[in-house]
């Protein structure tokens, strides 16, 4: 049936999923509006900025005509390697209700994307949400101007309805995310005790299923640390004729030192590495044995022959509960095509290793530096090396008897019909860390968008009856809240 056993007031439930039915098609115009506008924070130019100060004061403008108290924070401006500054958009916090009696639940989003260009492989204009066979595809549509609609969206069906909101609700939506969510933990700092103080619940919905048709919830994510290694001999490349043969050259050095990394089995050969990897338990091994993966499909889907590994289970432990290393590039590499016979004088290699519980960033900032210093000594070689941790994320895990999860759970039953798959995920969402540790609230990730959503991806889209039902996911998830605070 529609309703689970347990006791939500059917009567108003069943009218705001009526009322999200009947006004599907606006909510899918407000997001060919949001679309539409270029809010790429990636690419430092000042174009895209002002665009995303128009995204950012659309979206205060929607808050505030639903009654939101609306305050755009300034956020200073941003200073880049090549001298340039650019200001950085406002990061919007917005609060409705401030009831004593009910829980509040806080939503973070961002209102930034990803570049995107029709030229890349793009089927139809990026910035224009195209509709094919139920897929509104765009730049943003999943990633994350969709969820954030939801939202919204499921509050105004309330206020439609002129129903009272079951919760408070507090909105934080940043704008610089995919550069990295630039000066939003000082923000986070500062309001610990105001805009913060009232929240009891966070809610995050910026990453996907790993279906197609089943929702889930996510329960934690890795982190990253990021490493630069740089070897010199001078400022200048070499002709390899007059040189090659005398030296100790630098992209030999630093392919031995990538070398040295990891095994051809995925295994990390930075000593200590796993000493703190938390250990395996009977009771997680059942957790991923109820998880559906189709594993024939996804290796389909992603279009690679052979895995590491063989069985569900393997593959997604390594994906998100053990680390792993990836080897990113080298800058001052020979990469163009042709045969130019050139040592390059100092290259940069770039890799990163994505953490989980309980690693400690700063432990493996020394394990991996110690061990690059130790296998470069070994070579004799006469270059500098220089070992750079870059960034420094921490990985996030919560836990999943907190009230929020239950009534996310109780909320996909009723939409869905399915219990929900309980997942992590492999990559890393920052501000979750933040808010736990900084805010010491529960946090919970509840993802919209479908496994094949293709978030930073060619052609990205978010389906209709993802975001549809999405919307009424969390109309079902603030009722059930008010049920369970
Ligand atoms: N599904 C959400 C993914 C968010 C994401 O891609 N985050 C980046 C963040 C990051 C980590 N290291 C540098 N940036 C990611 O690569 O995980
Ligand atoms: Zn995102
Ligand atoms: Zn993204």
């Amino acid at each position: 049936g529609m309703f689970s056993s347990h006791s939500l007031p059917p009567a108003l439930l069943e009218k705001v999923f009526q009322y999200i039915d009947l006004h599907q098609d606006e909510f899918v115009q407000t997001l060919k509006e949001w679309v539409a506008i270029e809010s790429d924070s990636v690419q430092p130019v000042p174009r895209f900025r002002q665009e995303l100060f128009r995204m950012m004061a659309v979206a205060a403008d929607t808050l505030q005509r639903l009654g939101a108290r609306v305050t755009s924070v300034d956020m200073g401006s941003q200073q880049l390697p090549d001298g340039q500054s650019l200001p950085i958009p406002p990061v919007i916090l917005a609060e409705l209700g401030n009831d004593p009696t009910k829980g509040t639940v806080c939503f973070y989003g961002h209102l930034d994307v990803q570049p995107a260009d029709q030229g890349d492989g793009w089927l139809t204009d990026p910035y224009v949400l195209t509709e094919v066979d139920g897929k509104l595809y765009g730049r943003g549509a999943t990633d994350n101007k969709g969820p954030v609609l939801a939202w919204i969206n499921a509050v105004s069906a309330f206020r439609a309805l002129e129903q009272d909101l079951p919760v408070n609700i507090k909105f934080i939506i940043e704008g610089m995310e995919e550069a990295g969510s630039v000066a939003l933990e000082e923000l986070v700092e500062k309001e610990k005790n105001r805009f913060f103080s009232g929240v009891d619940y966070i809610v995050i919905s910026d990453n996907l299923w790993i279906s197609q048709r089943k929702p889930a919830i996510t329960y934690g994510t890795r982190g990253n640390s990021y490493f630069t290694v740089e070897v010199k001999c001078r400022d200048q490349d070499f002709h390899s004729g007059t040189f090659g043969g005398i030296l100790h050259e630098p992209m030999a050095d630093l392919v031995a030192l990538l070398g040295s990394l990891v095994d051809s089995s995925g295994h990390i050969l930075v000593p200590g590495i796993y000493d703190e990897v938390a250990p395996l338990t009977e009771e997680e091994i059942n957790t991923y044995k109820a998880i559906h993966l189709d594993l024939e499909e996804y290796r389909n889907s992603s279009r690679v022959e052979k895995f590491l590994f063989d069985t569900k289970e393997e593959i997604l432990m390594h994906l998100w509960r053990y680390p792993s290393l990836s080897i990113h590039g080298i800058e001052g590499a020979f990469d163009e095509p042709g045969a130019k016979t050139v040592i390059p004088g100092q290259v940069i290699g770039k890799f990163s290793i994505r953490l989980v519980p309980h690693m400690n960033v700063s432990v493996v900032e020394k394990q991996v530096t110690r061990h690059l210093e130790d296998v470069f000594s070994k070579r004799n070689s006469s270059n500098k090396m220089v070992v750079s941790m870059t960034l420094g994320l921490h990985p996030w895990i919560a836990n999943v008897n907190d009230t929020q999860y239950l009534a996310a759970k109780r909320a996909i039953r009723t939409v869905f019909g399915t219990e929900p798959d309980m997942i992590r995920d492999g990559s890393t969402i920052p501000i979750a860390k933040m808010f736990q540790e900084i805010v010491h609230k529960s946090v919970v990730l509840i993802p919209l968008g479908a496994v094949d959503d293709g978030e930073h991806s060619q052609n990205e889209k978010i389906n209709r009856w993802n975001y549809i039902e999405g919307t009424k996911l969390f109309a079902a998830f603030f009722l059930e809240m008010a049920q369970l605070h």
